[in-house]
């Protein structure tokens, strides 16, 4: 039996992470769940999964806990995220919430010998050298929830890093993919979070809708599995039905395939080595989707993607800078503040402005992340 904590439980992936955990009560145990705001969604999940402790966004929304008849031990903030994500009890940390917040947590856990299910990708942009060399230390494997490096964990499977030629990421091309850019201007925030092929929460689908998902994902790749940007590819695939897919260097190609399920890289990620049963999700059926398709990806039209590479291959702080920049503006265009092709603006003036620090330690990425937010609202306001 798995103990674990869930950090993220409201949200797209902590839901669908509470299905996995429910379809299977013989393997996994939620000891922890941890949330922002969201009463709503986390009370039953509470009620159902019993977990030991419930952390919040704050104490205002631990008095609406209370207020609800709960009677358990509740922590508050980024504080009470750490404990659970380092408490003695727990096996394996979940990590779903979403943004850079997610870091501390990621890096105590893993200082604290747990596996960790990473679904946070934003941890390993902003700081991903940091999380690489605290898991190595560790000896901590960082199992991949993201479906495209779930993707490439899986055709690496018996596989040897020094065989592989590249790592080629597919990308749906998300909401606007039809679009040329001037069709861009006006595009509404309800256009946006109409994902063709995945539900998923709002900032990851404006992500999707920009390609800095993607770019994100590239940098996420070169972390996760030590490759340079060279070899990392992205190619447009409309159906997302092969989640991605590695070259190797005698040319063959493996990929792994699938209906769009997050549940399935959840489990994965949770029962790996071994895999179980999901009965839940759509068999793929190839004869009823009929074509595959593949497109060049075009940089032009999708700036952010190229952007993610520059700030990548430069390294240091500039990643920290992009990603920071990036849940700003992301979170300005959800409220109405700026335009659909102001994200990729305000990104590329934060960018440019910033100088670069190598090597940064975690007090140097909190800071230029936390002044990134405010450069880019001055921007702005
Ligand atoms: N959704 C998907 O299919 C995929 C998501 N991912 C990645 O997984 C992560 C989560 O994505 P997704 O589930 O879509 O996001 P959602 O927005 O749906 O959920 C985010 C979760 O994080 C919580 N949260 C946000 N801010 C804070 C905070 N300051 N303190 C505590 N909790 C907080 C939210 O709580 P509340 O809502 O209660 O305030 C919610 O539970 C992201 O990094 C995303 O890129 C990766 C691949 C696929
Ligand atoms: C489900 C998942 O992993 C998302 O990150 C997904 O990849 C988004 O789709 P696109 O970024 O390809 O539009
Ligand atoms: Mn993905």
């Amino acid at each position: 039996m798995k103990q674990i904590t869930l950090l993220g439980a409201t949200g797209s992936i902590g839901l669908q992470t509470a299905d996995v955990i429910r379809n299977h009560p013989e393997q996994f145990s939620l000891f922890a769940l941890a949330f922002g705001q969201n009463v709503e969604k986390a009370l039953p999940l509470i009620h159902e999964f019993e977990p030991e402790i419930v952390v919040v966004h704050d104490e205002v929304v631990k008095s609406k806990l209370q207020v609800q008849g709960y009677r358990g031990q509740i922590y508050t903030g980024l504080d009470g995220m750490y404990e659970v994500a380092t408490h003695d009890k727990v096996d394996v940390v979940v990590n779903a919430v979403m943004g850079s917040v997610g870091l501390s947590s990621t890096l105590g856990a893993i200082e604290a010998g747990k596996q960790i299910a990473l679904a946070n990708k934003e941890t390993l942009v902003t700081a991903g050298h940091l999380v690489m060399d605290a898991a190595k230390r560790h000896n901590i494997s960082i199992l991949p929830v993201d479906s495209e490096h779930s993707a490439i964990f899986q055709c690496l499977n018996g596989e040897s890093m020094k065989d592989v030629n590249k790592m080629i990421l597919t990308a749906s091309g998300g909401s606007f993919r039809d679009k040329t850019r001037e069709q861009l201007q006006g595009v509404t925030v309800k256009d946006a979070l109409n994902h063709p092929n995945w539900s998923m929460g709002a900032k990851i689908t404006i992500d999707s809708a920009t390609m800095m998902n993607k770019g994100l994902e590239v940098i996420e790749a070169h972390w996760l599995f030590n490759i340079p940007y060279d070899q990392i590819e992205v190619i447009q695939h409309r159906e997302s039905v092969i989640h991605s897919m590695i070259e190797f260097v005698d040319k063959s190609v493996i990929a792994q395939l699938g209906t769009p399920d997050m549940r399935v890289p959840i489990q994965y990620a949770l029962s790996y080595p071994n895999r179980l049963e999901l009965h839940q999700t759509k068999t793929l059926d190839l004869i009823e989707i009929g074509a595959l398709h593949f497109q060049k990806m075009d940089m032009d039209r999708f700036p952010c993607l190229k952007l993610a590479y520059e700030a990548g291959r430069i390294g240091g702080t500039m990643p920290t800078v992009l990603n920071a920049a990036n849940e700003q503006a992301v979170d300005l265009f959800l409220k109405g503040k700026v335009s659909f092709l102001s994200i990729e603006e305000l990104i590329e003036r934060a960018l440019q402005s910033h100088e670069v620090l190598e090597l940064p330690n975690l007090e140097t990425i909190l800071r230029v992340d936390q002044e990134t937010r405010e450069l880019v609202k001055s921007y702005v306001f």
